[in-house]
């Protein structure tokens, strides 16, 4: 059973379009993060599930429960979700477990009241902090706070905007691991909206990238990253150089780096031109008296150097590994020459494609 079914869901704002003709199905446990830049509809998305979109069509069902079509419309609190913010939204006056038994309906005795308190403040760590009030707390113990309180509650889904924005880097990586596997455990199924691809990456199951209101592509981080089904999805993933490329025959590519062979077959006709997808770590580079390629800038990131190469009239980002301390260090006017290493070739249509 899909815990959330989205079918072509299209949003606005006073008649101007933010969401189009939109698909989403999320499996049963599982955590799918929306991401894109600023503006490109993620909130609208979730707020379109949890109810508070007033504009739009199309259909969304949780569990199969139909929660939105031409014909129904069933207000927020009757969707048996978990809302989780950016701000933790606690109410200031009152303490930990006021907050986290407020979602909590008037059916449950005072007993099983403090018993659903007890158990979810335990899950988020926070059993002896009841009597705190938001002041007194960390901006992660807060939002563990927040979790809890929407846990309480037993959601059928949960959304989470932007949850771990205001975190710094430790703590925030810290929490998502925790909520996490707290999720895992409970069998939580969510949707989590983040601009950043990292949170992304550490949080959710798949990802749907979207797009001026479009899920662009959706897949694991590991294919978003390497399947790239655009220079969109691939630019927004990760450094990205790019080499345009005639197709020779079914296993190989020319381009300025000289044959390539590509381990699968070229589904292009022969003297097709393509753009083809270099990921920084996919280019060698060498120290090299005679090479034809100049370094022009060398970045210090730790584990790793980045360098800024220019080749055939072109600019190319690599990284060469600082893992040992003898490793080659490069600096600004070397020689070098950059050699393509072995990988599953990507391609996207050239701008200047003849065919
Ligand atoms: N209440 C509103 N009235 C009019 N336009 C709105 C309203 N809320 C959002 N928009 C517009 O809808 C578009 C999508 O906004 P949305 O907040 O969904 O984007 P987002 O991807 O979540 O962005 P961000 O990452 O900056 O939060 C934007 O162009 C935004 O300006």
């Amino acid at each position: 059973m899909s815990a959330l079914k989205i079918e072509n869901l299209s949003c606005s704002y006073q008649k101007t379009a933010v969401l189009e003709a939109l698909d989403l199905t999320l499996n049963d446990n599982e955590i799918v993060c929306l991401l894109g830049e600023s503006g490109c509809g993620k909130t609208t998305l979730l707020r379109a599930v949890a109810g508070l979109q007033t504009e739009l069509t199309g259909k969304i069902s949780i569990r199969q429960k139909v929660l939105n079509d031409e014909k129904t419309y069933t207000p927020s609190e009757q969707r048996k979700i978990g809302l989780i913010f950016q701000d933790y939204a606690l109410f200031p006056h009152l303490n930990v477990f006021d907050n986290v038994a407020f979602s909590l309906t008037n059916k449950l005795s005072k007993t099983e009241k403090q018993q659903r308190v007890d158990s979810v403040l335990s899950l988020v760590q926070l059993s002896d902090m009841s009597k705190r009030f938001p002041h007194q707390l960390s901006g992660g113990q807060q939002q563990r706070i927040a979790i809890a309180r929407a846990l309480a509650y037993q959601p059928e889904l949960m959304l989470l905007d932007e949850p771990f924005s205001n975190l710094d880097q430790h703590v925030r990586f810290q929490l998502i691991n925790e909520i996490r596997q707290l999720f895992k455990q409970h069998q939580m199924s969510a949707l989590f909206v983040t601009h950043s691809k990292e949170e992304g990456f550490a949080f959710a199951d798949r990802i749907a990238l979207m797009q001026a209101g479009k899920i662009v592509q959706i897949d694991t981080a590991q294919k978003l990253y390497r399947q790239p089904n655009s220079a969109y999805v691939a630019d927004f993933m990760g450094q990205s150089n790019y080499i345009g490329v005639t197709v020779v025959d079914k296993f190989s590519y020319q381009g300025c780096f000289g044959l390539l062979g590509s381990n699968s077959v070229i589904e292009h006709s022969i003297g097709k031109q393509l753009r083809l997808l270099l990921r920084p770590e996919h280019i060698n580079i060498v120290p090299d008296l005679n090479g034809l390629a100049m370094v022009k800038q060398v970045d210090f990131q730790g584990a790793l150097q980045q360098i800024t190469v220019q080749f055939n009239q072109q600019i190319f980002i690599v990284k060469h590994s600082n893992h040992c301390n003898d490793c080659l260090q490069f600096e600004v006017d070397d020689k070098v020459t950059l050699t393509v290493l072995n990988h599953d070739f990507v391609t996207f249509e050239s701008e200047t494609n003849t065919e």
